[in-house]
Order: C-alpha cells, then structure tokens, then sequence
C-alpha cells in the first residue's frame, strides 16, 4: 500500500503520454510552446509498463491516462492492452479532447479502456473554433458518440468562460443528460500559459445558470474524487462541478502524477518533481519504486492556491495531464 506523508493511501496514477496537442485550447495551450520535449526524451510504452506493473503491485487501482493529448501516442490500444493484460480489474480511464476518437475508441475498447472523461467546451462550431483554435465540433461530436456506441463509460468536461460560452451551460447539460453522461463543469484555472484575457467563471455563477431553468440539490463529494456533484430535482439526472482552486478535497487526495518524460509529480500545483526514467530505462525498478515512495513522503498536504504569491499557477496543464 502507498501512504503519503499524510497519511492519505494514494491508489491513483495519472500519466501524461505526451505534453503535445493537436488543440491550441485557449485556457491551456494558446500558442505552441517555444519547444516540445524531445520525441526521444519520452519515456517508451516498455518502460512506462515496467514502472506501471511496479505501482499496481504497490497499491495503484486506478490509471488514468492524459497529456496534452493521449490519443497522439501511436499504439495506444497496445499499452491499454498491456496494462488490461497485466490487471484487469484495474479502473483504466482517459481524458481526452476527443478529435481521434472516431476512428479508434473501439480499439480502446476492445483493448481493455473503460472509461473516458471527454473535453466538449461548446455545441457551436464557431465557438469550438475559437477555443481550440481550429475547426474541431464535427469530429469531437463524432468521437462521443463513437465511445459510447463503443460502450465506454463517457463523463464530459466543460471549462466555462465568461463571454465566450457560458451561454451554452444548460445545453451542454442536456446534451449530455440525453445521452446518459455526467458533464462536470470545471472552474477556469488561471495559469501562466494560458491566454491572457480569458476569464473563468465562479462554480456559483455556473450554478446559477442551471437554476434558471431547473431546481437542483447538493449530493457532495464522492470518494476522492474533485467533483461536487448536484442533482436536478425533476428527474435525478447527476452533474458535477470542479473547482480547482479548492482545498476541501486535498485531504482525501489519493493522487500522484507521472509526466511523459518521466517526472513524478506529487500534487498539481508543485514544482517539484523526480525523475524515474534512468531508473526505469536501466531495469532498476526497485529504485524506481524507492523514488515514488520519496516523492509521496514529501507530497503536500494541499495546493498554495489561497496563497498570493501563486495566484496564477505555473504549471502547465498540458504538462502535468490536469
Ligand atoms: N486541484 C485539483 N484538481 C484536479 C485534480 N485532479 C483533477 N483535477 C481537476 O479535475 C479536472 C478533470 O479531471 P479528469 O482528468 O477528468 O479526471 P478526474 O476528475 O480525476 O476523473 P474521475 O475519475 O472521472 O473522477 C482536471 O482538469 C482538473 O481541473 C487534483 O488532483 N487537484
Ligand atoms: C490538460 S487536458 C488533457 C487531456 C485532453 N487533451 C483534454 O483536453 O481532455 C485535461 C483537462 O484539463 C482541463 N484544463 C486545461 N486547462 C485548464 C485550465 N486552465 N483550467 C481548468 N481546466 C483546464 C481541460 O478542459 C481538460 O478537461
Ligand atoms: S485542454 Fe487538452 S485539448 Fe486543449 S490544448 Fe490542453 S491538452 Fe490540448
Ligand atoms: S491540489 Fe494537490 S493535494 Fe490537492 S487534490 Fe490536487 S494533487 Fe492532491
């Protein structure tokens, strides 16, 4: 079992494949950065699977995988499968843009995916356009629907932004609420490198929103997850709402992070880091795993967020995976 220096058990990796997108998402990755990480300094789905075959027997049950853009790493479906092969009951989800999805979501299913957490910010294509930076909505439409004819489990993720589409929150809702999905909609994360003039919206003022039109009623937190989830009162239909910023749920994290290139991340908002890739790529798993359990004693008990000094985080979310 893996216990931080909180005591808190963390049974959940999320991995990043890759800090490369093919969205320009304006509340995340605008402009392209000045460089990539190398191709070559990505750490191989053989030794990513040699470092996540160690963490499942250590204690990790659930594996979520991210990036940038997860469905950008070719053979995906082989890793999946891996991982499926190795542990199947192991709750194995991505999130993703969903651009690729229409051709390839029943090979991620067919390889042992269960779960997948789908970014939808707008049903307009023009505004689509205008948050990821190209024409997206047809193919991201056609992704959804192809995971769930797939029968993958689909959560939607929607970042509302002040003037831009907070005007599509009951739409989204139902759009999703007729198909039998959870949308969550997320608080806009100031960051460093997201564009400057975008501003986010107040969990409340996304509430209020819904009330307009429907009456709703707290449920709560579930488990560790950072989601508060709400319900409409005319017919159960569940929804969540992410704040960020938050503290409340950093006391049952159960999370620590792995970059593509092989950094350990032990909390979203932190700098620090180690890196597992010498270990890994010399079979030195045993050292590896020493490395995790460091990174998790020195995991921080929550994120700086009320602090001024980080008001805006600097900390890209393409980097870390969200
Ligand atoms: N502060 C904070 N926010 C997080 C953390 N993990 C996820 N989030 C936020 O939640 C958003 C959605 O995350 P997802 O990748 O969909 O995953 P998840 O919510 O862990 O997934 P589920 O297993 O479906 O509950 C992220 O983009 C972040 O904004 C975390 O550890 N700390
Ligand atoms: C970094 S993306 C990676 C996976 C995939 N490319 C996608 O967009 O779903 C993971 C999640 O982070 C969210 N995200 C990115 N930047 C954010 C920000 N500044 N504030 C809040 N959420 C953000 C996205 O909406 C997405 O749901
Ligand atoms: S939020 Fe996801 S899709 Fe958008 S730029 Fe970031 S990594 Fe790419
Ligand atoms: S902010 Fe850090 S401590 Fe809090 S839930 Fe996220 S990763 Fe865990």
């Amino acid at each position: 079992m893996l216990i931080d220096g909180h005591g808190r058990k963390v049974d959940y990796l999320r991995i990043s494949l890759t800090e490369r997108c093919n969205f320009r998402c304006q509340y995340c990755m605008p402009e392209k950065p000045f460089s990539w990480v190398p191709r070559e300094n990505l750490l191989s789905f053989e030794d990513l699977f040699k470092f996540v075959k160690a963490a499942i027997d250590e204690g990790i049950t659930k594996i979520r995988l991210t990036g940038g853009e997860p469905t950008l790493r070719a053979d995906l479906d082989k890793f999946i499968k891996m991982i499926y092969d190795y542990k199947p009951d192991i709750d194995l989800a991505m999130t993703t843009n969903g651009y690729l999805l229409k051709d390839i979501a029943k090979d991620l299913k067919a390889a042992g995916l269960k779960r997948l957490n789908i970014s939808l910010d707008s049903l307009k294509p023009e505004i689509a356009r205008l948050i990821a930076g190209k024409d997206v909505l047809e193919n991201v439409l056609a992704g959804i629907n192809a995971a769930l004819e797939a029968g993958l489990k689909v959560k939607i993720n929607m970042v509302p932004l002040k003037n831009v589409n907070e005007d599509e929150i009951v739409d989204i809702l139902e759009y999703c609420k007729d198909r039998g999905m959870q949308v969550r909609f997320i608080e806009y994360m100031e960051n460093v490198h997201a564009h400057s003039d975008l501003k986010g919206m107040h969990g409340k003022d996304i509430l209020e929103k819904i009330k307009e039109k429907y009456q709703i009623e707290k449920i709560g937190r579930q488990g560790s997850s950072p989601a508060f989830l709400y319900r409409l009162k005319d017919d159960g239909y569940v929804f969540g709402l992410i704040d960020p910023h938050k503290h409340d749920f950093c006391d049952s994290c159960n999370r620590i992070r792995l970059t593509a290139e092989g950094y350990l991340i032990p909390c979203l908002y932190f700098d620090e880091a180690m890196s597992i890739k010498e270990a890994v790529q010399a079979g030195d798993i045993d050292k590896a795993v020493a490395i995790m359990r460091e990174v998790l004693a020195n995991k921080p008990k929550e994120n700086r967020w009320s602090e001024e000094a980080s008001e805006a985080s600097s900390r890209a979310f393409y980097e870390t995976g969200g």
